[in-house]
């Protein structure tokens, strides 16, 4: 990827969020003007808080464009039917939804997803005119054994659709053993894992491949975010814990080159 590709922090709430965080997204929301010359910005809230995180961005717009887009943490593959409890991508799409996290390695290891599953989910997201946000990455247990490349390009190859373009896909790299853990890999492990990404999505993907964000996610904060936003072929990042508030969201974008 080349260092031209625009930089998105996107947030991940996870399973975090009441209506009164309503307060902490105006607070982005007012924010986000000041770094949106170094990012764009999106927030993927509980679907609970979709639809009205997504109104009151709309509100905050400037010029037609949200300051935040707002996003989801997961979609079914299908359109509608007896699915008790699942989420079809066109609702989240009708809630105000541009983005939709797929293949989480929460959801991998809490629901058993495949990687033929996360491509289906891909798949349904662009049916329904999302940008499918892939996430991909190894364990402690598979980086001991030398074998994380191998596992993200497993990953790769099997939870990516073909046609993929830098509209509609976005990778995340987050190594399991960094989520939630204060632990980071090393600038060198992380430079070289998304250089492999980078190029695995160039020969897939031809002129479209390079132009495909690859943002890294795991424990980022604000005081390690510019350090991890200047290695090369890091195009942004996909923030858990630290974008529940707005102050440390928006840091962690002002840290992007
Ligand atoms: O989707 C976000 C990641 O799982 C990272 O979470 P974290 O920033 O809390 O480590």
């Amino acid at each position: 990827m080349t260092d031209a590709v625009r930089p998105l922090i996107a947030g991940n709430w996870k399973m975090n969020g009441l209506k009164a965080s309503m307060t902490e997204f105006e607070a982005m929301l007012r924010g986000a003007p000041d770094v949106l010359d170094k990012a764009d910005l999106l927030v993927c809230p509980p679907v609970t808080l979709l639809a009205s995180f997504a109104s009151k961005a709309s509100s905050f717009g400037q010029e037609g464009r949200h300051v935040v887009s707002v996003g989801a943490q997961d979609c079914h593959k299908n359109v509608s039917g007896a699915h008790t409890g699942d989420i079809a991508p066109e609702m989240l799409a009708d809630a105000g939804a541009t983005a939709v996290i797929v293949g989480h390695s929460e959801r991998r290891a809490d629901h058993g997803e495949t990687d033929a599953v996360v491509r289906e989910k891909a798949l349904a997201a662009w049916r329904a005119g999302l940008t499918a946000i892939v996430c991909i990455g190894e364990t402690q247990g598979e980086r001991d054994a030398g074998k994380t490349l191998d596992v993200c390009g497993t990953q790769l190859q099997g939870s990516l659709p073909d046609d993929a373009t830098s509209g509609n896909l976005i990778v995340a790299y987050e190594p399991v053993w960094a989520i939630g853990t204060g632990l980071t890999p090393t600038v060198q492990d992380v430079e070289q894992v998304h250089k492999f990404i980078c190029d695995r999505l160039t020969e897939r993907f031809k002129n479209e491949g390079p132009s495909i964000r690859i943002l890294y996610g795991g424990s980022v904060k604000p005081s390690n975010a510019r350090e991890l936003m200047a290695v090369p072929n890091v195009n942004g990042a996909l923030v858990g814990g630290a974008s529940l508030k707005a102050a440390d969201f928006l840091a962690i974008a002002a840290g992007c080159p």
